[in-house]
């Protein structure tokens, strides 16, 4: 089968997806940490690879940028090609002072203005949660790694470039430390189809602090993020 932005057969594609949003970070998590990858998707250039990483068998595909993106190739991966975990292994931008670049989230829950939800299923709530069973996985794997693993709320956005402070302080207040724009659409099409999902996130900047790591960094500087969910998945 495919899709209208997935050229992948049914079998290519693994049950456990890490999902980053930018193509080239899914080329150099294939290339430099699973074995034998196989590119699955080109479609406008949103790529996917499936490999084995310590034998498991685990794909890898991007999924663009923000919620109407992350929307369509996540509800692809669930309803079509049968996967059932996504982690999202994603950059994002740190609004307290005690985040710092390249430092690792795990979203305990995200909050949004987004209308994604109340208009794909006509639910209405402002805050969706990740898979308790996955989180806990991703927990685990890190005390073993000696991770720091900082867990928070994040704040899912529809919009990267603000003319005032307003949505960030309106997300303060509702309880985020960090900002990124697709985990909300993720854990809801996770939520409606009955599968699974996590958000990974490394602080690529700081709303605080003079930080803010390059596009090159964005792509292949994310190390213990992508170790710590590929660990993960030797243990779902
Ligand atoms: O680095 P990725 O995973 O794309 O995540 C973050 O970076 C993009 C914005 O630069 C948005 O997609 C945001 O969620
Ligand atoms: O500031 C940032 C950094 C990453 N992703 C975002 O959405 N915002």
């Amino acid at each position: 089968m495919s899709t209208p932005h997935n050229t992948a057969q049914n079998d290519e594609i693994a049950k456990i997806v890490l999902m980053p949003g930018d193509p080239l970070r899914a080329k150099f998590i294939a290339e430099n940490y699973l074995d034998d990858p196989i590119c699955f998707n080109t479609v406008r250039n949103v790529l996917g690879y499936t490999g084995a990483y310590k034998n498991k068998r685990i794909s890898v595909m991007a999924s663009g940028m923000g919620m109407p993106s992350i929307g369509i190739y996540s509800y692809e991966l669930y309803k079509f090609y049968d996967v059932d975990t996504i982690i999202r292994v994603g950059s994002c931008g740190g609004y307290i002072p005690e985040l710092h670049a390249l430092d690792v989230l795990l979203a305990k829950s995200c909050w949004s203005e987004s209308t994604f939800a109340k208009v794909q299923s006509g639910e209405g709530s402002d805050v969706q949660y990740p898979s308790p069973s996955i989180n806990q996985a991703i927990k685990d794997t890190a005390k073993i790694m000696n991770i720091d693993l900082k867990e928070y709320r994040l704040h899912s956005s529809d919009v990267f470039y603000h003319e005032t402070n307003q949505a960030q302080d309106i997300a303060i207040k509702n309880g985020c430390a960090a900002v990124e724009m697709e985990s909300f659409a993720l854990f809801h099409n996770a939520h409606v189809l009955n599968k699974k999902a996590a958000c990974i996130c490394t602080v690529s900047d700081s709303f605080v602090h003079d930080e803010n790591l390059t596009s090159k960094q964005r792509e292949n500087s994310f190390d213990t993020m992508i170790k710590l969910a590929l660990e993960t998945t030797l243990r779902i």
